[in-house]
């Protein structure tokens, strides 16, 4: 039996994908895999028993990578399966800058019990008026899953993108419209754009990348839109550039104590990932990546481990082992495997970074004290039997 804790509500019609063979702990030290939707689980003890994370989401910057590596502990996220969700609240967030929609709003509400409203409403509207995005530039930062799916949508808003992204993969340059601006350096961005928006996760190499400098270069009145992370921008610097107007309008998915009150900025309680469709979508992907790496030991949309897919193991026993990328790794397996008389009959070994995983497969039963060998290799981090 296995047991999954959850470290956020996970949606239903993914926790329902898990068999009679998993129970649901409310224990974290309990668990054989965790899912997490936006918890830190940076000061959580990691147990030994605990095999697995998955992120039901994209940024993984709330769980500790390389401790998790180093313990054999796989994380996943779930690429892709919440991107539409953000779009469309960037979408809106365009609108919501160009427009004082939400002044507005709030301002009917203020003339709410006056007999005169509509009176009222035609004679201070001009207070909300703004521009339309049609014609105007967007520049977007980052296109991956969300990236893309913006840059394509506000193409057929009629706004004219402009696009960066150094490490941009074939399946997202394949996905964006050939009508996007391709543009190598990201001051070109900055110089040239009406709207700016972040999309690459927060990494040492980006974190407050939308900075007083990065602002100084860009448009009087720019509009810049941050889905992404608050860390990736200057909170500070951003409060002193809406102050002096050089900065229309901040949108931004990430209260916290600078941003929440900040005037200028359009504030919203991190909703791009909360809709149903996303919360579906990331809950079936996480929990099958869990199952497919209990189960069988194959890893799918991991970040910390290589990918690795051997199928289902039609042998008497497969071995699953997460070890250092180091050399001499796999000829001490079967070395030791050959000395018990333990015939391998299929093998698949993989690196990534620091991090490596062997899966074994063995056509006959491996005597605990075999295993105790193999997971006495200096190196080897994890080791399970998995039939
Ligand atoms: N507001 C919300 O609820 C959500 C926020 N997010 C955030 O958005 C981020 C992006 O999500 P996805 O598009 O799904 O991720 P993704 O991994 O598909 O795309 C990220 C892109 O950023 C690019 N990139 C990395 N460093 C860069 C740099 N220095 N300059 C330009 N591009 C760079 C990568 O090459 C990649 O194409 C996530 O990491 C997460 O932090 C994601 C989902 C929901
Ligand atoms: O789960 C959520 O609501 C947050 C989504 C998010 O920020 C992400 O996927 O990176």
């Amino acid at each position: 039996m296995f047991k999954i804790n959850c470290l956020n509500p996970i949606a239903a019609v993914g926790m329902d994908l898990f068999s009679d063979k998993y129970t649901v702990t409310e224990d974290f030290a309990q668990a054989d895999a965790a899912l997490v939707r936006s918890a830190s689980v940076h000061e959580l003890e990691l147990s030994e028993q605990l095999q697995a994370i998955a992120r039901a989401g994209a940024g993984v910057n709330n769980i500790p990578l390389d401790k998790c590596a180093d313990k054999g502990i796989v994380v996943f996220n779930t690429p892709g399966a919440n991107a539409n969700g953000v779009k469309e609240l960037v979408i809106a967030g365009l609108l919501l800058a160009s427009r004082d929609i939400v002044g507005g709003i709030n301002w009917v509400q203020s003339v709410k019990d006056d007999e005169n409203v509509a009176k009222l409403a035609e004679k201070n509207k001009s207070k909300f008026a703004g521009t339309e995005i049609k014609g105007k530039k967007l520049g977007i930062i980052g296109l991956g899953a969300i990236g893309v799916l913006v840059a394509n949508a506000a193409n057929r808003l009629g706004m004219q993108v402009y696009g960066y992204d150094p490490f941009i993969s074939v399946d997202a340059a394949w996905n964006l419209s050939r009508d996007i601006k391709h543009i190598n350096n990201v001051e070109d961005i900055y110089k040239e754009c009406d709207f700016i928006t972040v999309h690459v996760p927060l990494l040492d190499s980006t974190k407050k990348m939308i900075n007083k400098e990065a602002i100084s270069m860009m448009k009087d009145n720019v509009v810049i839109l941050n889905f992404a992370r608050d860390l990736l921008v200057d909170e500070v610097d951003m409060g002193e550039a809406l102050a002096a107007g050089k900065v229309k309008k901040y949108v931004t998915d990430f209260p916290n104590p600078t941003t929440a009150g900040m005037p200028g900025a359009l504030v919203i309680p991190h909703l791009g990932a909360s809709t149903e469709e996303s919360e579906d979508n990331c809950a079936i992907m996480a929990v099958k990546e869990i199952k497919e790496y209990l189960e069988n030991g194959n890893i799918k949309n991991s970040v910390n481990y290589p990918a690795c897919d051997m199928g289902i193991c039609t042998s008497a026993v497969r071995i699953a082992i997460n070890h250092k990328n180091i050399p001499n790794m796999l000829g001490q397996f079967t070395s030791i495997l050959a000395s018990a008389g333990v015939n391998i009959s299929d093998m698949i070994n993989k690196s990534r970074g620091n991090y490596a995983y062997s899966l074994l497969d063995a056509e006959t039963a491996v005597a605990d004290d075999v295993i105790s060998q193999l997971k006495a290799i200096d190196g080897v981090l994890k080791i399970r039997v998995i039939k």
